[in-house]
């Protein structure tokens, strides 16, 4: 079964709790992106916001941490309500020791690679994570158009979890849409997130459906 991860980003933060309220018999996931202006170019939202979504859903929420040294941030948003905190390999030079601390915090632990980065980067964290996520844009932004070459690196991490018995999800994010989505699904994605695809439209659950048709 594809998961689908509606992105906040692209949502009204204005009424943010109705936004998640909307969508959430249809999806899996809440994305929530974290952005600190360093390590990506874009401010967004910090552990407060978690904290104030935290009971409007019961729904995971995925929280993508766009910044660096995550280390110092992540038992703020484990307390906020967070159930998976991914880090990006580009921002943690100590990235092994980053995965430990999430999971001994007590949530579920994923990776994030960059368009550039590749899969071998973080080859020695696979047995470890419960998620990968490939990025298909460079983080910072919503709306922004696919990168079709992080298809192989979906396929690629595909068969490393059959090869070696690994059971992380394979989570897709960037420019994700009814015409994208099937690519990365027949690639072996497992997750969609999906921001503009979603938000940017008058009937998010319309939305959702033409890209779970389009599967
Ligand atoms: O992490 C990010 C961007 O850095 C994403 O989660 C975006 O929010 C996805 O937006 P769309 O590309 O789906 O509009
Ligand atoms: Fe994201």
């Amino acid at each position: 079964m594809v998961k689908i991860a509606p992105s906040i980003l692209s949502a009204d933060f204005a009424k943010l709790g109705e936004e998640i309220k909307e969508v959430e018999s249809a999806v899996d996931y809440i994305h929530i992106d974290v952005m600190d202006g360093h390590f990506v170019p874009n401010i967004t939202i910090g552990p407060l916001i978690v904290d104030a979504i935290r009971p409007i859903t019961d729904l995971p929420l995925d929280v993508h941490l766009m910044i660096e040294n995550p280390e110092h941030y992540i038992q703020a948003f484990v307390d906020a309500g967070a159930d998976i905190i991914t880090v990006h390999q580009e921002a943690c030079p100590h990235l092994h020791r980053v995965v430990q601390q999430i999971k001994q915090a007590g949530v579920k632990a994923g990776v994030v690679i960059n368009p550039a980065t590749p899969v071998e980067s973080i080859e020695y964290v696979l047995e470890d994570v419960d998620l990968v996520l490939v990025m298909t844009v460079n983080p910072g932004f919503g709306g922004q158009s696919f990168i079709p070459s992080g298809l192989n690196k979906i396929k690629q991490l595909f068969d490393l979890r059959s090869e070696h018995g690994y059971s992380y999800e394979i989570e897709v994010d960037g420019g994700v849409n009814q015409d994208t989505a099937k690519q990365c699904i027949d690639a072996g994605a497992d997750v969609l997130v999906a921001g503009s695809a979603i938000y940017n439209k008058e009937n998010r659950i319309e939305a959702i459906k033409a890209i779970k048709e389009s599967l």
